[in-house]
């Protein structure tokens, strides 16, 4: 082609600078968000907007970082690319935002390239009333009455869980428990939601778990570089191409799996009392129970509230427990404090949803652990109608970013916060309600937090009964986190493990080695 009449240009490379010139423009159009609203922030580059930050310190690092530099701003604007992401620090805007003006702030970021319409019906992405609806009808799944009937499950798997750990320390003392933990949380989690026996503490291998693995890994590998470079109008070109966060042939074999159980079911008389008969139950689409037509299920909500189970359930309750554990062990103070607790309280009686209430310093362990390891280290809302502020107008549709990470390691509000000091929870009260936000706060927090702590408290009091555990010389501490992705351990957690010489009273140390 010839332009302006001097240089013979091909077609094909006026038509890529004329691409590559619209997608800076594009990527590059929203940069005056903050500016224009009078937030402060650090300044965007063209098309990466303020991702070169991110890719130096990882994300949890700059959540933190972030947090300190700009906290006494009460906010702060980022770009992720293109997509601006307004960070509150001030703690009573974010009560405002979270807990009293939460109807303004319902929902949470929409991820346009995430298999959507396989994942359209989660608890965790749905919007507005659907959500509503959801949360409720799902509300009592996990009520205490259900949840003390999962305790002889869970009782059964840590035994398992303690003679693998057994085995393998058998040798030289030295166990790495992140994966074993991993693995008896799975078997956990796919026993009561769908009493199902995948057998990882036996078979780590198995196809469950490999592909639920390999959905958690894909969403925190790429969901950063998905987010930040992909304008809007590519991803869903993307998802045709089958260019995705989460890999679409593993979402397809979870919703297999939850098809052939719910056949299998529709052949037994009795069924179990587990979570997936709890959704038949509230599916009247299915017959099976026509009280339950009030607010009931479809069968789309079926498959999305079995993959939050898998998804939302066994990761975050993992990685719980096993930075606690390690925690303990990398302190040994705390641990022998934990355990004569433990020994005084329990009286070698096996540790269950009601004699671990009066745990009171195991809880102040586990607090701290998820304090300063919270898995959910940022989250966030999305502004459903233009809203003032303390005098700030946040426009409809703004990503709100709330950075738990830094909150919980402000030195003013936990005092030398990267040590592990657990007897500061011993007065809770003097705190403000956002200062400890690790399951999140409102109507829209965490679903499974009862679930999580009675897995963590139980677990962690079995634990202290049946092993002597302290650092070993593959021990890392402190913990390094990988830079992308979940809140994800750069390192195996190493650790000596001691079956105890003297054996509570309860079930799981008959195995005593
Ligand atoms: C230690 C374990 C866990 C931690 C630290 C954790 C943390 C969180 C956080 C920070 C949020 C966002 C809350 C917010 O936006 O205000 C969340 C949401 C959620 N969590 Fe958990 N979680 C854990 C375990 C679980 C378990 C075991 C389940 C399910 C069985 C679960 C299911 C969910 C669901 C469904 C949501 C979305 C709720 C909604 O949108 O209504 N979580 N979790």
């Amino acid at each position: 082609m010839d332009f302006l009449g001097i240089v013979d240009i091909p077609t094909w490379l006026l038509i890529l600078v004329t691409c590559g010139v619209l997608y800076v423009y594009y990527m590059t159009s929203t940069h005056g968000t903050f500016k224009k609203l009078g937030i402060p922030g650090p300044q965007p580059l063209p098309v990466l907007g303020n991702a070169l930050y991110v890719v130096r310190k990882g994300l949890f690092d700059s959540i933190v970082d972030g947090y300190k530099y700009y906290k006494h701003h009460k906010m702060y604007g980022i770009f992720e690319g293109r997509t601006p992401v307004l960070t509150v620090t001030d703690l009573d805007l974010l009560k405002e935002i979270l807990v009293k003006q939460s109807n303004n702030f319902t929902n949470r970021r929409q991820y346009a390239s995430m298999a959507q319409r396989y994942l359209d019906t989660i608890l965790f992405i749905v919007k507005d009333n659907e959500w509503k609806q959801l949360r409720a009808t799902l509300k009592s799944s996990f009520t205490s009455s259900r949840l003390k009937a999962m305790h002889p499950k869970m009782a059964e798997l840590l035994k398992q869980m303690f003679d693998v750990l057994k085995e393998q320390a058998k040798d030289k003392g030295q166990v790495e428990i992140s994966s074993v933990i991993g693995c008896f949380c799975m078997d956990f989690i796919a026993s009561i939601g769908f009493e199902h026996n995948c057998d990882s503490l036996h078979n780590p291998q198995n196809d469950f778990m490999r592909v639920s693995r390999n959905v958690l890994d894909s969403f925190a590998e790429r969901t950063f570089f998905f987010e930040f470079f992909s304008p809007p109008f590519v991803k869903p070109v993307l998802d045709q191409l089958g260019i995705n966060i989460l890999p679409k042939s593993d979402i397809l074999f979870l919703r297999k799996f939850v098809t052939k159980a719910m056949e299998a079911r529709s052949q037994r008389v009795e069924n179990p009392d587990d979570f997936l008969q709890y959704l038949i139950h509230h599916c009247p689409g299915l017959g099976l129970d026509k009280s339950a037509t009030e607010g009931g299920l479809t069968l789309e909500q079926i498959y999305g509230s079995a993959l939050t189970m898998i998804l939302a359930g066994y990761d975050t309750s993992a990685k719980g427990f096993h930075f606690a554990v390690y925690l303990l062990a990398m302190h040994p103070e705390c641990f022998s404090r934990a355990q004569r607790e433990v020994d005084e309280v329990l009286q070698g009686e096996f540790p269950n949803p009601t004699n671990v209430g009066q745990l009171t310093y195991l809880d102040m362990c586990i607090k701290e652990s998820i304090r300063m390891y919270p898995l959910g280290f940022f989250f966030e809302r999305t502004c459903n109608k233009e809203t003032i502020l303390q005098g700030v107008k946040i426009p409809k549709d703004m990503i709100i970013r709330v950075p738990v990470a830094g909150i919980h390691s402000d030195p003013e509000i936990y005092t030398e916060p990267f040590k592990f000091i657990p007897e500061r929870f011993a007065d809770d009260k003097s705190r403000h309600p956002m200062a400890f936000i690790p399951f999140g706060a409102g109507p829209r927090s965490c679903f499974g937090e009862q679930l999580a702590m009675q897995m963590m408290k139980v677990g962690l009091a079995a634990f202290l009964q049946v092993f002597h555990m302290s650092p070993c010389v593959k021990s890392v501490y402190p913990i390094r986190l990988k830079p992308f992705g979940d809140i994800i351990v750069d390192h195996g957690l190493w650790l000596n493990l001691r079956p105890r010489q003297q054996c509570p009273k309860g079930e799981p140390v008959s195995h005593q080695l």
